[in-house]
């Protein structure tokens, strides 16, 4: 799974460097076994007759040890290169990602999931392969490497080490795969801290908010005293299958030394093979909860980029450089958790029309701009544009916008049949429509009444709703709601229109 993963993060130009560590970490592996071995002629020689004889022995552990130094160094460069390559395919895929997510998802859980993606796999793809990579496929590799070797000086050893490893790994598992179920289980745990972070900001400090943070803290404490006690068996199964290795390795080993098929000399070495055996397994269950997070981290990062991917191959966006028509109907918008704001919003407004939305504070006229632009998607209703269906990305594309804390009139002159403005951003507006007119659609919101003479139809929304909406001279002389409106905002401002 880690494997095909960081196969498909890092793709084709990775995969040189893939075989380059498998096999160097595989070859260290073998070296380590091997020389492991080696020491049974070093001691029989150190404690025979002739100890210098020892030499040629001692000469080959040190080969086998700096052989294995090199393989170790060499996978180490490749483990390095395939982590820079996560890093790359996160570099291109994260802030696409982000790009794409709407206003309306950036407090949701998805960007929040995301943020925390890219918050643990930059800093830690680099170092995983390494760090993580070689000592497990030495944990997994080195015990039936010495099962192996040592058939030829007992097979009881060898079905001994063998048996024993398996046991070990398999504790692993059992006490790794308890825990994760339980991590599993109390996941939704978490999501009232997520809901409560990032999606109710500005409710912050209310008394009812300050009930919820207690329960959601008593909550958590309940789910760390749960997954400690998920954790407690694991770590007394893995002992008591250490033990019992331990035992069963001291019985066999002493079964053949007492029947005298196993020297004195032989027997001892034993003893540095059963350490080495329980070293790497030991160290695979201190790994255990690394790889998972790896593991998580790696699988989320290759749908990530494989999505993206899906994405940049994807037919792009064709964006006429002429005004489009724009058709609105039924279009609803509900804030999270909230009543809705926009409520059955009808528009109909011709290519190169110039349109002005007016309506008291919270009426949803800067939501009504945002959804026009594809940063949020209506909660229902549909949008055309020039007849046709389109959805957010379309709309993102066929839109300049010019709104939001600076607006910056650059954006104004990408390709685009749709242009939306609101003009507290400071935007000059009648220099922007003398500039634009006939060229795009436009469509502004605003609150100041000299504007309202440059626009071909004005739209007056009131609590989500469109309550007028004609040409500015026509709803002035009705006298409606209008009127009302730019008498009030002249009261406000002492303005004449
Ligand atoms: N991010 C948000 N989360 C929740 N509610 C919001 C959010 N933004 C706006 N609202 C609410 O939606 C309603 C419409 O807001 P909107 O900003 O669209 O109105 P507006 O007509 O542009 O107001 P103003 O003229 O004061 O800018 C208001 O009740 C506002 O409180």
């Amino acid at each position: 799974m880690i494997y095909s993963d960081i196969a498909a993060v890092t793709g084709a130009a990775g995969r040189r460097d893939r075989l380059v560590f498998v096999g160097l970490t595989g070859l260290s592996t073998l070296l380590q076994a091997s020389s492991v071995m080696t020491l049974i002629p070093v001691l029989h020689a150190l404690f025979g007759d002739a100890p210098a004889q020892a030499w040629p022995w001692v000469g080959l552990l040190v080969l086998q040890l700096a052989l294995t130094w090199l393989a170790d160094g060499w996978a180490a460069g490749a483990g390095l290169r395939i982590g820079f390559g996560l890093l790359d395919a996160i570099a291109t895929a994260g802030p696409a990602a982000i790009r794409r997510l709407g206003l309306d998802e950036l407090e949701s859980r998805r960007a929040s999931r995301l943020r925390d993606l890219l918050a643990t796999a930059v800093p830690e793809s680099v170092s995983a392969v390494v760090l993580l990579g070689s000592p497990l496929i030495h944990a997994v590799a080195l015990t039936p490497l010495l099962a192996l070797l040592l058939l030829p000086v007992a097979w009881q050893l060898s079905v001994v080490a063998l048996g024993g490893g398996l046991a070990m790994c398999a504790a692993v598992a059992a006490s790794r795969r308890a825990l994760a179920a339980a991590e599993t289980a109390f996941a939704d745990v978490d999501d009232p801290v997520l809901d409560f972070a990032w999606t109710r900001p500005e409710r912050r400090g209310e008394r009812a908010d300050r009930r919820a943070t207690a329960a959601v803290v008593k909550a958590s404490r309940r789910r760390s005293l749960h997954l400690l006690a998920w954790q407690v068996p694991g770590h007394l199964l893995l002992s008591a299958v250490l033990i019992a290795v331990l035992l069963a390795f001291g019985a066999v080993v002493s079964h053949l030394y007492l029947s005298g098929q196993l020297s004195g000399v032989t027997a001892a070495a034993m003893a540095v093979v059963l350490l080495r055996i329980v070293e790497v397994t030991g160290a695979l269950s201190l790994l255990s909860a690394p790889l998972s997070s790896a593991a998580s981290m790696l699988a989320q990062l290759r749908a990530l980029v494989e999505a993206e991917r899906a994405e940049a191959g994807a037919a792009p966006i064709v964006v006429p450089d002429r005004p489009c028509a724009v058709t609105v109907a039924g279009v609803g918008y509900a804030y999270p958790g909230r009543a809705p704001v926009l409520r059955g919003i009808d528009l109909d407004l011709p290519a190169g029309s110039v349109t002005a939305v007016v309506g008291g504070s919270g009426s949803g006229k800067s939501t009504l701009l945002h959804v026009l632009a594809g940063l949020r998607r209506q909660s229902s209703g549909s949008i055309l544009l020039d007849g046709q269906a389109a959805p957010t990305a379309v709309r993102r594309a066929r839109a300049a916008v010019a709104f939001g804390e600076h607006a910056p009139g650059a954006l104004l002159d990408k390709p685009a049949g749709l242009v939306l403005i609101d003009t507290e951003t400071g935007v000059d507006v009648a220099a922007t429509l003398e500039r634009l007119r006939g060229t795009r659609t436009v469509v502004l919101v605003t609150r100041r009444p000299e504007v309202l003479a440059l626009v071909d139809r004005v739209v007056v929304l009131e609590d989500g709703r469109v309550v007028e909406q004609g040409a500015c001279a026509e709803l002035t002389s009705r006298g409606g709601i209008l009127s009302d409106l730019v008498g009030r905002w002249e009261q406000a401002e002492n303005w004449q229109l």
